[in-house]
C-alpha cells in the first residue's frame, strides 16, 4: 500500500470539503470523564422528518466503529460510503420519518465531520497524538450538549449496534430521564476481556506501523495505512462467523494464485486484504485508535456499583438484540443484560453473518426497531 500527501485528507472529512447531507453544531469545550478538557468540540449530524413541537419524536441513532452519520443516503460529495443501514430511515420505513425526528451524529473521536484526532486543535495544528483519551460515556456527553442545543429534552428512542449499542445503553443508564425507550443491538453491558483482547493487536498494530509517527503523521505524506489494514483485517475476521467464512470460501485458493507453497493467497485472504484496503480508504487510523480505546472503557457499571445498579437506574423500555453466530459480542452478552434487568425484552437475530448480522440482517433490524418504536 503506498501513501500519499493528502491520502489521510481522502479517508477523513475536513472543513472546506463538501458537507453533504451533514450539519454542524459547535457544542464548546468538554471535560472528559477521564480528565482533560476538549477545548472546542464540533459535531457532524444528520436528520431526517421533523421535530414536533412538543419534541416528543425524537429518535436517536448511533453508528458502530467506522459508521458516521451517514445512517441512509447515497455516496457522493462529502459522503464516502452509502447509508450503512440502507431502508430503515424514510416515509413508511421502520424509522418512519412521517412520525419521527431521526438524528444521527457522527461519535466524538471520530473523522466524518465531528472533532476527532484529524481534527485541528486550537494552535491550527491536527490533534493527532495529542489527541486525549476519550470514553463512551464522552462520546454521550456530547450527544447530550447536541440535543441540548437542538431543544430535544427526552429521547423517544435511542438505537444502536456495537459500539452504538454501547452509547445506547450508556444513555439510558447514564442519562435515565432523557430516554423513553432503548435498543441495544449486539453489544455487551461492559467490554469483555475477550474484547479487549481482540482490541490489543490491532492498537498495537496501527502504532508499531512506521508511519504512525507517534499519533503526529497528518500532513506529513504518510499515514500508518499498513497497520490500519492489519487491525481491519483481525477485526473484521471477528465480525464474522467462522463456519461463514468456511462456508463461502474453504480451502479455496484465490484465482490464479497458489496458496501452498507459491506465495499465493488463499480467498479468504483476499476477502480480508480487501476489506482492509477498503477501510484505509475511508478511515483514519487515528479515530480507529481513539474510538477502540473508547470501546475497551465501555463499562456502565463503572462508578455506579456495578452493571445491575446501573441498570436499574433506567426504568423506560429497554430491549436489547443479539444475533445468533456473533462470537465477539456473543448473544449471551445480551442475555445478561436481560437477566440482570427484569422487565427487558430480547430479540434474537438469526443470522449466519455473526456480528455483522446487526449491519446485514436489515428486514430483522428493521422489525425489531418497529416494535421497540411503538412499545408502551
Ligand atoms: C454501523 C457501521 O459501523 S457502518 C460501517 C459498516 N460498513 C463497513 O464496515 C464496511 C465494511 N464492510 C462490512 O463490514 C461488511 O461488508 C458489511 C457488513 C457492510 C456488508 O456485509 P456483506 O454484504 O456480507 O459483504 P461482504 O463482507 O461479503 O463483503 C463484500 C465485499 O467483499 C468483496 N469480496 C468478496 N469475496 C472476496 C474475495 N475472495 N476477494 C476479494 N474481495 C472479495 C466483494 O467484492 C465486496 O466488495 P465491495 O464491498 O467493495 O463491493
Ligand atoms: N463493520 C462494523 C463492525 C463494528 O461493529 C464497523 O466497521 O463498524
Amino acid at each position: 500500500m503506498t501513501a500519499t500527501p493528502d491520502l489521510w485528507d481522502g479517508a477523513t472529512w475536513r472543513p472546506g470539503d463538501p458537507p453533504g447531507d451533514r450539519q454542524f453544531l459547535d457544542v464548546g469545550p468538554v471535560a472528559l470523564e477521564r480528565g482533560g478538557t476538549l477545548p472546542a468540540v464540533t459535531v457532524a449530524y444528520e436528520t431526517w422528518g421533523t421535530l414536533s413541537p412538543s419534541g416528543d419524536n425524537a429518535v436517536l441513532v448511533e453508528h458502530a466503529l467506522t459508521g458516521d452519520s451517514h445512517v441512509v443516503g447515497d455516496v457522493g460529495p462529502g459522503h464516502p460510503t452509502p447509508g450503512w443501514w440502507p431502508g430503515l430511515v424514510g416515509p413508511g420505513a421502520p424509522l418512519d420519518t412521517d412520525r419521527f425526528f431521526v438524528v444521527a451524529t457522527n461519535v466524538l473521536g471520530g473523522c466524518q465531520g465531528t472533532t476527532g484526532p484529524s481534527s485541528d486543535a486550537p494552535d491550527g495544528r491536527p490533534w493527532g497524538g495529542r489527541f486525549p483519551y476519550t470514553t463512551i460515556r464522552d462520546q454521550v456527553a456530547v450527544e447530550a450538549a447536541v440535543a441540548d442545543r437542538l431543544g430535544i429534552g427526552r429521547w423517544h428512542t435511542v438505537l444502536g449496534g456495537s459500539m452504538g449499542g454501547m452509547r445506547a445503553l450508556e444513555w439510558a443508564t447514564g442519562r435515565p430521564d432523557r430516554v423513553e425507550r432503548a435498543l441495544v443491538l449486539a453489544a455487551s453491558a461492559a467490554a469483555t476481556a475477550d474484547q479487549v483482547a481482540w482490541c490489543r493487536p490491532q492498537l498495537l498494530a496501527i502504532r508499531s506501523d512506521p508511519s504512525y509517527q507517534g499519533g503526529d503523521y497528518y500532513g506529513t505524506g504518510r499515514a500508518p495505512l499498513d497497520g490500519l489494514g492489519i487491525a481491519r483485517r483481525i477485526a473484521h475476521t471477528t465480525y464474522r462467523h467462522e463456519a461463514e467464512l468456511d462456508d463461502r470460501f474453504g480451502r479455496r485458493p484465490r484465482s490464479g494464485e497458489e496458496p501452498i507453497g507459491g506465495g499465493g493467497r488463499f480467498d479468504v485472504e483476499s476477502y480480508l486484504d480487501h476489506h482492509a484496503e477498503k477501510l484505509s480508504r475511508r478511515f483514519d487510523a487515528g479515530s480507529y485508535l481513539a474510538l477502540s480505546e473508547a470501546m475497551n472503557s465501555h463499562d456502565v457499571g463503572r462508578d455506579r456499583g456495578g452493571v445491575t445498579e446501573a441498570l436499574r437506574a433506567f426504568d423506560g423500555h429497554l430491549h436489547v438484540a443479539g444475533v445468533t453466530t456473533d462470537r465477539l459480542y456473543p448473544l449471551r452478552l445480551s442475555e445478561e443484560i436481560a437477566d440482570r434487568r427484569p422487565g427487558t425484552a430480547l430479540t434474537v437475530i438469526d443470522s449466519a453473518h455473526g456480528h455483522d448480522g446487526f449491519l446485514v440482517e436489515t428486514a430483522q433490524v428493521g422489525a425489531v426497531i418497529r416494535t421497540v418504536l411503538d412499545a408502551r
